[in-house]
């Protein structure tokens, strides 16, 4: 579905010297496979899945979706941003329309369109209410119904519940995976969460430090659908050995960093 090869990416630093933020990196996701990828502070997480949005630049390498090159952003794939990046000024239902605004539907269907989303995302009753009258959690959901709006093949999600308590965290990732389990969406999310990557994900994509690199790719065999039970899931052995493992992966990647810094 989305394939990666030897993407590079190296940005010049505010003291002219070069953050080399991508070393090549190779990764193939498989159609509606939901892929969570983790990985230490500043390993180029944000900048890889905004280049499959088509939002941002590489130097070498190539990103293909469904065998199309991406040379820009496109209806194909949608993005979801910690900090929810919602049309202020504008309404609930017009945040959850505008793409498909931009899509040239017309007004009536894609009010209906978007009213089905936000009652979907449990916001039924919001919909004249702006970004600012609603809480971290709320809108978020806005955000998703906005991404799942145009219908995307893809949803690339960066940190989607950073931002929120823990309560809407786990509510949010139980509607995630029922909206998921319905469409079967091809899913990228970027977490720094090793829980919320292993109980969502099919498999877990471990990035090493700067210039990141893919370190490991973990599977988790853990049943689905999982909306239902993730409190049962937690207590399940295989859980708990995949969490444990990726745990002493990142300490040996932190450690690793600080002795490399240490040196000089
Ligand atoms: N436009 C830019 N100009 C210069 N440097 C940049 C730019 N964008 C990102 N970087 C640098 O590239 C590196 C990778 O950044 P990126 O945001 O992709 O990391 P990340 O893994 O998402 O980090 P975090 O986990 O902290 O969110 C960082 O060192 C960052 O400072």
């Amino acid at each position: 579905m989305i394939e990666i090869t030897g993407l590079t990416k190296t940005f010049t630093g505010q003291d002219g010297a070069p953050v080399h933020a991508l070393g090549g990196v190779d990764l193939t996701v498989r159609e509606n496979e939901f892929l969570t990828v983790l990985g230490p502070s500043g390993c180029g997480k944000t900048t890889m899945l905004k280049m499959i949005a088509g939002l941002q630049t590489w130097d070498a390498g190539e990103i293909t979706v469904a065998g199309r090159p991406v040379r820009g952003p496109g209806p194909d794939r949608s993005m979801v941003f910690q900090n929810f990046a919602l049309l202020p000024w504008a309404t609930v239902l017009d945040n959850v329309a505008f793409g498909l605004k931009l899509k040239g539907v017309g007004k009536a269907e894609r009010n209906e369109r978007a009213r089905g989303l936000i009652a979907k995302v449990g916001l039924a009753g919001f919909e004249s209410k702006r970004p600012g009258e609603l809480s971290g959690g709320m809108q978020q959901r806005v955000g998703i119904a906005r991404a799942l709006a145009v219908e995307p093949e893809v949803l690339l999600m960066d940190e989607p519940f950073g931002a929120v308590d823990e309560q809407t965290r786990r509510l949010l990732q139980e509607e995630l995976l029922s909206i998921w389990e319905a469409n079967r969406l091809t899913v990228v999310f970027i977490t720094h969460s090793m829980e919320e990557a292993v109980l969502l994900g099919d498999r877990v994509v471990l990035l090493s430090a700067r210039p990141g690199r893919i370190a490991e790719i973990v599977d988790v065999p853990l049943d689905r659908p999982r909306s239902s039970d993730i409190g049962g899931l937690e207590r399940s052995r295989e859980y708990v050995e995949i969490t444990a493992h990726l745990w002493e992966r990142l300490r040996d990647m932190h450690e690793e960093h600080r002795l490399e810094r240490a040196a000089g």
